[in-house]
């Protein structure tokens, strides 16, 4: 590619005549199309900033300056700016390079990122270290309006106003978050001259009317109300000049010229700045433009039609789609039930439910921590919400789910999706820790369903209890079995056992009880019998029979897709040791720990040995100490 060949850093970009940056934007986004449509990835998000992401490399000092995008995952320009042309084929793939900005990987990636709206928080860190060290270089983060909607942002902008620290902000507005944006961010239609010598000539005009004898602040403070309820009526960036921000905007995101010539203006401010760009997310890919929703993340596609291969009709059901259809199911018997989530209505099925149950279904924006605490303020007063939010991003709820829900006891469902590993997102990504998280907490009841119609018994469980509880599946396809919609509830804190032997004990929660049942039909092609017990619940555990069976059989195998310390593993070992079984072995199966990098789910499993390879290889160590 004429252009991508010869650019290995910003300098590189800098060389290029600037009516010549069109082109490179063509390049661009033809390169980023043809490597997504093969390896998937966030292709709208990434599409809607080429001409951002040229006009900050063009225009800043990188890596001296420092960029920051909030998320990560529309940084795909930037990583093909910053080196990672010849490499951009390995996206997302197993030990290449990351679908986020990742810091290990590049020099240019100043913060590891994939949760939404940290980069005001840590841009204004940033700026004050570079302070602390006369540092004059410039801090520039980049948010979308989706973002926005996070408290976090608002928390980082307030104290951004009162440092006071010289610090950029761009607003990249698209008017999309993965759907369509919620929350009362107005929509902006005017933008105010950036031009420097026009802010300096407002300056100039002040002091001149503060020097006016006896009258002068008075016209000063008048002058002021006017220009404020001006731009407040024209441009209503007052949200941001509330926080001390100059704002500066909306302007087009996709004008090279214009942006290169605004940014050169706003470099080096000696106080916060917060341009305001518009842009279209998908620009420059019909079929993404027309369904920005879709091409938010998307599988490989053929470019030609924008359509991704057909899923086999064999494929089983998402446990997602089966949790989705479950909540219409239940909402019909149950008119209590509302569904919450976080911004992420198809993410987590919920897509139908919207359209069948209006009133009952509530997206707050990328707001988990209101999520759980409005959902908490619903079941207060007799409603029974279902919190739908992916494991890794409930981390971010946690104090409300035990200070707002827990402590009282309230009952709110947590439908936890994306537990375990996710595959391609990676480690910011992966849920692999909410069963340590949640089950330190008392009140608190947590099951994982070993395949796709226990989710359906596990939901009507979750309904009918009276208190908080959580159930946790996995991303993608279910295990293939039947499912009944109308299938009764399973016991709180009781456990199936699947299969019987004396050699060995094998207890598996969720999706791992499959890996379980395997390890044990290999385990018997080597002579070594398996009892092999479907855990359901991580708390409460079935003490009685798992006390029972492991006092027979004194060697136990657990598996879990989730880290070991203070994971279901954790919890075995603790009744056993807590109850005084002597002489009883236990290996436990799960994440080290470490983050677990992206690649596909079965390449993560495999590498960190989450299967049924590794229980084989528990089991024999176990019993040949035996
Ligand atoms: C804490 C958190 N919640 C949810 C998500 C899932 N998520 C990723 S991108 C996105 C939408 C972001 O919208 P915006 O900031 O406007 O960026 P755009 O995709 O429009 O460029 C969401 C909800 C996340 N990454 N982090
Ligand atoms: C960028 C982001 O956080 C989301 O787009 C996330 O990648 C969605 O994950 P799923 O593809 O598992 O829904
Ligand atoms: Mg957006």
């Amino acid at each position: 590619m004429k252009y991508l060949d010869q650019i290995n850093s910003p300098d590189d970009l800098k060389q290029i005549p600037r009516d010549e940056l069109e082109a490179v934007a063509r390049e661009i986004r033809s390169r980023i199309i043809e490597v997504v449509s093969k390896n998937g990835g966030h292709l709208a998000p990434s599409l809607g900033v080429v001409e951002l992401t040229i006009a900050l490399h063009y225009v800043f000092d990188l890596p001296r300056d420092t960029l920051i995008w909030d998320v990560g995952h529309q940084s795909y320009a930037h990583k093909l700016l910053t080196g990672r042309h010849r490499t951009f084929d390995t996206l997302r793939k197993y030990k290449g390079i990351s679908g986020f900005v990742k810091t290990k990987e590049s020099p240019y990636d100043a913060l590891t990122v994939g949760h939404a709206s940290t980069s005001i928080s840590a841009g204004l860190g940033m700026c004050y270290a570079k302070m602390l060290k006369q540092d004059k270089s410039n801090v520039v983060s980049i948010i979308g309006d989706g973002s926005m909607t996070a408290g976090l942002a608002y928390e980082g902008l307030n104290h951004s106003g009162d440092l006071q620290q010289k610090y950029i902000v761009i607003l990249n507005d698209n008017d999309m978050s993965i759907s369509a944006n919620v929350g009362a961010l107005s929509s902006y239609l005017s933008r105010t001259l950036s031009h420097k010598a026009l802010q300096n000539m407002r300056n100039q005009f002040g002091q001149f009317l503060k020097s006016v004898p006896k009258i002068g602040d008075d016209m000063y403070e008048w002058a002021k109300r006017w220009e404020e309820s001006f731009k407040t009526f024209v441009t209503p960036g007052m949200l941001f000049e509330a926080f001390n921000f100059d704002y500066f905007g909306p302007i087009d995101g996709h004008n090279l010229d214009h942006l290169i010539d605004i940014l050169t203006n706003i470099k080096d401010p000696d106080s916060p700045v917060l341009l305001h760009v518009t842009t279209k997310k998908g620009k420059g890919y019909k079929p993404a433009e027309k369904n920005p929703v879709y091409f938010h993340g998307v599988g490989a596609f053929a470019v030609d039609t924008g359509k991704c291969p057909a899923s086999k009709s064999s494929a089983p059901p998402s446990y997602t789609s089966v949790f989705g259809n479950c909540m219409i199911a239940l909402a019909k018997q149950n008119k209590c039930i509302v569904a919450v989530t976080a911004a992420m209505p198809e993410g987590t099925g919920l897509g139908c439910f919207a359209e069948q149950f209006p009133d009952r279904f509530i997206d707050v924006g990328i707001a988990e921590q209101h999520a759980v605490t409005f959902a908490a303020g619903l079941a207060a007063k007799g409603a029974k919400p279902v919190v739908a939010i992916y494991s890794t991003f409930l981390q971010r709820g946690y104090d409300q789910i035990l200070h707002d829900v827990c402590i009282d006891g309230l009952p709110v469902i947590f439908a936890i999706d994306r537990g375990g590993i996710v595959g391609e997102d990676g480690p910011t990504h992966h849920g692999l820790f909410d069963f340590s998280y949640l089950r330190s907490i008392p009140n608190m009841t947590v099951m994982a369903p070993m395949d796709e119609n226990e989710l359906v018994r596990m939901m009507q469980t979750a309904v009918a209890h009276q208190g908080p509880i959580a159930l946790r599946y996995p991303r993608g396809a279910g295990q293939g079995v039947d499912v009944d919609y109308n299938a009764e509830a399973v016991d709180i804190g009781k456990a199936k056992v699947l299969r019987t032997g004396d050699d060995l004990l094998i207890i598996g929660i969720g999706r791992c009880v499959n890996d379980a049942m395997e390890a044990a039909e290999q385990l018997s092609a080597q002579g070594i019998e398996s009892t092999v017990v479907n855990a359901r619940f991580v708390k409460p555990l079935d003490a009685d029979l798992i006390l029972d069976l492991a006092g027979k059989i004194k060697t136990v195998v657990t598996i879990e897709e989730h880290v070991l310390a203070g994971g279901f593993g954790s919890a075995i070992l603790e009744l056993i040791c807590d109850n005084g079984l002597s002489g009883c072995r236990v290996k436990r199966v799960g994440v080290n720990d470490v983050f677990v990098e992206h690649g596909s789910q079965s390449e993560l499993r495999k590498d960190y040995g989450i299967d049924a390879q590794a229980v084989v290889a528990a089991g024999l160590t176990l019993c040949r100490e035996k």
